[in-house]
């Protein structure tokens, strides 16, 4: 029942909503009773175990579910137009888990009490996530969050994979979006333990991550991406290198459709 899946896409981008910004202020102790460095300290040891193992377990499921054989695998229980809604749900669930479980440890790593300086840190905090939601507009937010897919089937008409981008930011690193959340993660005037603990092994989920994505980019683009990669940096921009600055390449890049070989699978992108 398309109208169904569509309350049911719905429902799921607006988990995604929840957990987004629950996410800023979680990290950015941005005033809830529990957050990444707020609430009840008890064993370091114990608490390193959970934390980690809520980092680890966010990270499994937001990479494998999105490798195109799982995709492939799970699209049997789950109709194709509304695997990427289900996708975004489970990594809501597992992002709300983190927050409700999460065990602060005690310490300070640093504390920046200089107001000027301060406040630098604190924009930098407000600029990466304004990086991250404008990346994904950029890679294309309806079919990042399943809207895109459900509302094709509403109207009974074929989904198409949204196209590579090779423009504005994507013009100057391959991910932005993950830019963004480094930015997001590292920039805090006040690092404690369990802050730096949630930010290293986050850090290290980015970086195994886009290896991944990249991968699968290999795969779908070959030496299309090949040529992307060789020209533009993965995280961070250098002034003299962006996508097309050789004459001529613009064109051999391209931004048509992606995927010469198998297809992802209809249900939509993947994810780092
Ligand atoms: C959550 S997004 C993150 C994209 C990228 N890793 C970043 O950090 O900006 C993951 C999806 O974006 C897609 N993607 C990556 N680079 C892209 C590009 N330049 N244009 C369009 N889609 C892209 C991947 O295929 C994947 O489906």
């Amino acid at each position: 029942m398309p109208i169904l899946s569509l309350f049911y896409g719905l429902f799921c981008y607006l988990s995604f909503l929840a957990s987004f910004f629950y996410l800023l202020a979680f990290v950015g102790d941005l005033g809830l009773a529990r957050s990444v460095s707020v609430g009840p300290v008890g064993a370091a040891g114990p608490a390193l175990a959970v934390d980690l193992g809520l980092v680890a377990l966010f990270g499994i499921q937001h990479s494998l579910m999105a490798r195109p054989a799982f995709k492939r695998a799970w699209q049997r229980f789950v109709p194709a137009h509304l695997e990427r809604s289900t996708y975004v749900l489970l990594s809501s669930t597992a992002l709300a888990l983190l927050f409700l479980l999460w065990r602060p440890l005690a310490g300070e790593v640093w504390n920046v009490r200089q107001p000027l300086a301060r406040l630098g840190i604190q924009a930098g905090f407000w600029a990466g996530a304004a990086l991250v939601v404008t990346s994904t507009f950029m890679v294309s937010h309806w079919d990042l969050f399943g809207l895109r897919q459900v509302w094709a089937n509403v109207r009974g008409t074929p989904y198409r994979e949204a196209p590579f981008r090779l423009t504005a930011f994507y013009a100057r690193v391959r991910h932005p979006l993950m830019l963004g959340f480094l930015v997001v993660f590292w920039a805090a005037p006040r690092m404690t333990v369990g802050h730096l603990v949630f930010t290293l092994a986050m850090t290290a989920y980015i970086l195994v991550g886009t290896a991944l994505e990249e991968g699968d980019l290999m795969r779908n683009l070959g030496s299309r991406y090949a040529a992307y990669r060789r020209e533009v940096p993965r995280f961070f921009p250098l002034p003299w290198r962006r996508a097309g600055a050789t004459a001529g390449r613009e064109k051999q890049l391209g931004t048509g459709p992606r995927t010469p070989a198998p297809p992802p699978g209809p249900g939509g992108p993947s994810a780092p």
